[in-house]
């Protein structure tokens, strides 16, 4: 089955290929040019859903199904920020980088070392036929440091609950069995098996 995914994550298309191997997964990009899509839902659902219907319209071809991933990072001591905005919570054009280094300094602003945190995937599936979303979640410890260079965004600041070492040092298979993208994945492949 072709899959396009309706993202310009590098890393969510690597993680999403690794996980769905039995799937034919196509970035939307290979297909037409990469455009904005203004992510202006009320929560990760409706922005995953924005983000497909946007990418399904634009492809303008019937058969194929899209599926798209909204996600973020909620951080306890922070009431729950940055949340569905994490990927612009250093501004309009701010990097990973950026937004990593401004959470942590957020967190120690606070007067915290670290604080009970988590992420959460939505994942959206839409085709000619319907609209499907499902959710996943990993919890954790956000540390207010970045240690290690694996995964992508947030991880080298996030312990997942269970372990001693961030998403950044721990290796590809440990997030892929563990992550909230990797279970709302695993709930979306059982609607996609009834397409
Ligand atoms: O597993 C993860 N490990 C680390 N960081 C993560 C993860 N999952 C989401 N995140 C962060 C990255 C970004 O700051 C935001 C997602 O924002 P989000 O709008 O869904 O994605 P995006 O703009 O990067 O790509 P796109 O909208 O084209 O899919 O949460
Ligand atoms: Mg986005």
């Amino acid at each position: 089955m072709k899959l396009v995914l309706a993202t310009s994550n590098k890393g969510k298309v690597r993680e999403i290929k690794a996980l769905y191997k039995d799937f034919e997964v196509v970035p939307y990009s290979e297909l037409i040019d990469e455009f904005e899509i203004v992510e202006d839902g009320k929560d990760f659902k409706e922005n995953a859903l924005i983000k497909a219907r946007a990418v399904f319209k634009a492809l303008d071809d019937e058969d194929v199904i899209v599926l798209a991933d909204d996600s973020g990072i909620s951080v306890d001591v922070l009431g729950g920020k940055p949340g569905i905005y994490s990927a612009r919570y250093a501004g309009a054009d701010a990097t990973d980088k950026d937004n990593l280094y401004k959470l942590i300094e957020a967190i120690k602003t606070k007067g915290f070392d670290s604080s009970p945190a988590h992420y959460t995937a939505a994942i959206a599936i839409v085709t000619k036929d319907g609209e499907y979303s499902v959710h996943g979640w990993m919890y954790g410890e956000a540390m207010a440091k970045a240690v290690g260079d694996g995964g992508f965004g947030y991880d080298p600041m996030f312990i997942p609950l269970g372990y001693d070492k961030t998403l950044g040092e721990l290796d590809d298979e440990t997030k892929k069995s563990i992550s909230h993208r990797a279970k709302a994945l695993s709930l979306a492949k059982v609607i996609l098996q009834t397409l």
